[in-house]
């Protein structure tokens, strides 16, 4: 976003002083552009409907563009300043379209919960619908019986507890690979974002198709490996976080502007390609009866059983299987491996926390084996750990912009339908009037508390809440917990001589740290083959 912002203020300050060096002979010409100017805000400002309840409040903005040369790029902090000044509700204009903040747990709950069939709504930005086959997966596509189709079968087969159970040797099996990947660093610096994005994105991909990831793409796996997987998917979230012209100004849209749709359709047609030969891969294994029995029931196995079923309500098309299968990589890559990390910094920064954590996995799984998901049930400080966590560092702070389906009222104000509602969940989670001492990582707060990941409290909802829940929190559940374990429970972590890791992080559609952490591993457990 800071890109747009930036080009709007260089053709600002160009604009300036261009008029400054050529001010003599233009001063009358000036003049009467300034009063034209004026006339125009004027009669624009008047032009605006008077609305009854009116709008919620907000900053005034220029003609045509609003605010938007004034957003700051870190939105979940200048959410929150905004806020401040304007109260728990807020609107910026940006361009065309209306943003509208939200910043108190009862508005939350109007918007998420008493009104969350009109709020389940989303509009897909001009990227998303070129990008993800026209806005056929879970996270863009509209409300309505598609959707709700599609959330049921994915909720249903995928994301159950049989679903997650029939696909966690294949989990454990890269948490595994992780272990033994580090343990050949002991005593030196690891890089613990490194090893962990790259073990989330070779359980996404081993959860979804099952085999070996570095052999899923056959042939071509010189030019299309793991790297060029994670690049790709950088690539694709960058798209679709680039502020678009085409957003803000419909009538621009068939113009492309920025080339945003183009580079998402490019990006489509690669992961179309790669999804493509893993699906026809998969296809002609299932024609083999002895081949088939080897391969476990992943993603993909159950999501093209749901396709086989032909015409019946439950099936997918094999267009919804690519969109499906785009929005579980895009959905999990990033938010799991992020989540782990804040986990493991906080832990860092304080060793008592560390030390009761430790002491817990010693006792539930011992030191002759290894962390499994068997244990997780058990492990009770390890759960309030991952929440409090997931409290100061909600990975999608702002969740996805919810977009009422008709015109509503909340906390007083007109809501017009179409425009887009951001709550800001992180600033809620760090509020000092809902949380004693705001800033603390306390995981103690959450051993006394029944609060789930569920949604069922306003003051702490990380994947959302309502409708448009988060479809991967059972699977996020059990990964973050396996990997913040695993890492503790085998090794012990120290920082370089003098250094504390930071907490500073960078605004995307995933809050992430702004720098990596490092730590050096040392061995804990007492038998090789834990490590193997
Ligand atoms: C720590 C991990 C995760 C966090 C904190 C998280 C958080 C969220 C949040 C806040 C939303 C938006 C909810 C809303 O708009 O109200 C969301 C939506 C979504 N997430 Fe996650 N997520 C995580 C992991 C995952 C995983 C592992 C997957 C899939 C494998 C996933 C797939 C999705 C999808 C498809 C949506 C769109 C749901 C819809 O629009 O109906 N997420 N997530």
């Amino acid at each position: 976003m800071s890109n747009l912002y930036n080009n709007l203020a260089v053709l600002a300050c160009e604009g300036w002083s261009w008029g400054c060096i050529h001010a003599h002979g233009f001063a009358p010409f000036m003049a009467a552009a300034l009063a034209i100017f004026c006339c125009a805000w004027w009669w624009w400002v008047m032009k605006i409907p008077k609305i009854n309840p009116p709008l919620p409040p907000g900053p005034l903005g220029l003609p045509i563009i609003g605010n938007l040369p004034f957003i700051q790029p870190e939105l979940h902090r200048y959410f929150l300043d905004l806020s401040r000044i304007y109260g728990p509700i807020f609107k910026l204009r940006l361009g065309r379209m209306i943003v509208i903040g939200i910043n108190s747990p009862s508005l939350a709950n109007e918007v998420l919960k008493d009104q969350d069939a009109i709020f389940a709504n989303r509009d897909s930005p001009a990227a998303a619908v070129a990008g993800t086959f026209g806005g056929l997966d879970i996270a863009w596509r509209s409300n309505g019986p598609d959707y709700n189709r599609l959330r049921k079968l994915v909720m249903r087969e995928i994301m159950s507890k049989q679903g997650l159970d029939a696909c966690y040797m294949l989990r454990r099996r890269e948490v595994r690979r992780m272990v033994k990947e580090i343990h050949e660093k002991v005593g030196s610096i690891v890089n613990i974002d490194e090893q962990l994005s790259a073990t989330a994105l070779r359980v996404m991909m081993s959860t979804l198709w099952g085999d070996d990831p570095s052999n899923l793409i056959g042939e071509e796996r010189q030019s299309k490996d793991l790297f060029e997987l994670r690049k790709q998917l950088d690539e694709f979230v960058r798209t679709f976080a680039a502020p678009n012209l085409s957003d803000l100004f419909p009538v621009l849209a068939p113009f492309d502007i920025q080339g945003i749709e183009s580079k998402a359709k490019n990006l489509l047609s690669w992961f179309y390609g790669v999804f493509e030969s893993v699906i026809n891969n998969r296809i002609n294994i299932g024609d083999d009866g002895k081949e088939k029995e080897k391969v476990s029931k992943d993603f993909m196995q159950q999501l093209l059983d749901l396709h086989q079923r032909g015409n019946d309500k439950s099936s997918l098309s094999i267009t919804e299987v690519k969109a499906l299968l785009l929005d579980m990589m895009v959905g999990g890559t990033d938010t799991i491996p992020t989540t782990a990390e804040w986990a493991m910094t906080e832990l860092l920064r304080h060793p008592d926390k560390m030390a009761k954590l430790v002491a817990e996995l010693d006792m539930v799984v011992g030191n002759q084996t290894v962390v499994e998901e068997c244990h997780i049930p058990k492990l009770i400080y390890l759960d309030a750990v991952i929440k409090e966590t997931l409290r100061l560092h909600p990975v999608v702070p702002l969740l996805l912009p919810h977009v009422p389906s008709e015109t509503s009222i909340i906390g007083g104000y007109t809501i017009p339908k179409d425009c887009r509602v951001f709550i800001n969940a992180w600033a809620m989670q760090r509020d000092p009037k809902l949380w004693d001492d705001p800033l603390r990582f306390q995981p103690e707060r959450f051993l006394e508390s029944d609060m789930s990941y569920r949604g069922n409290n306003f003051r702490y909802f990380p994947f959302g809440s309502g409708r448009r829940i988060c479809v991967g929190v059972s699977m996020a559940e059990k990964m973050v917990a396996l990997l913040v374990g695993s890492l503790v429970h085998s090794f012990q972590w120290g920082l370089l001589e003098g250094t504390k890791p930071g907490l500073e992080d960078k605004f995307g559609i995933v809050l992430k740290k702004a720098e990596s952490l490092v730590a050096i591993p040392i061995a804990r457990l007492p038998n090789l083959e834990q490590y193997q």
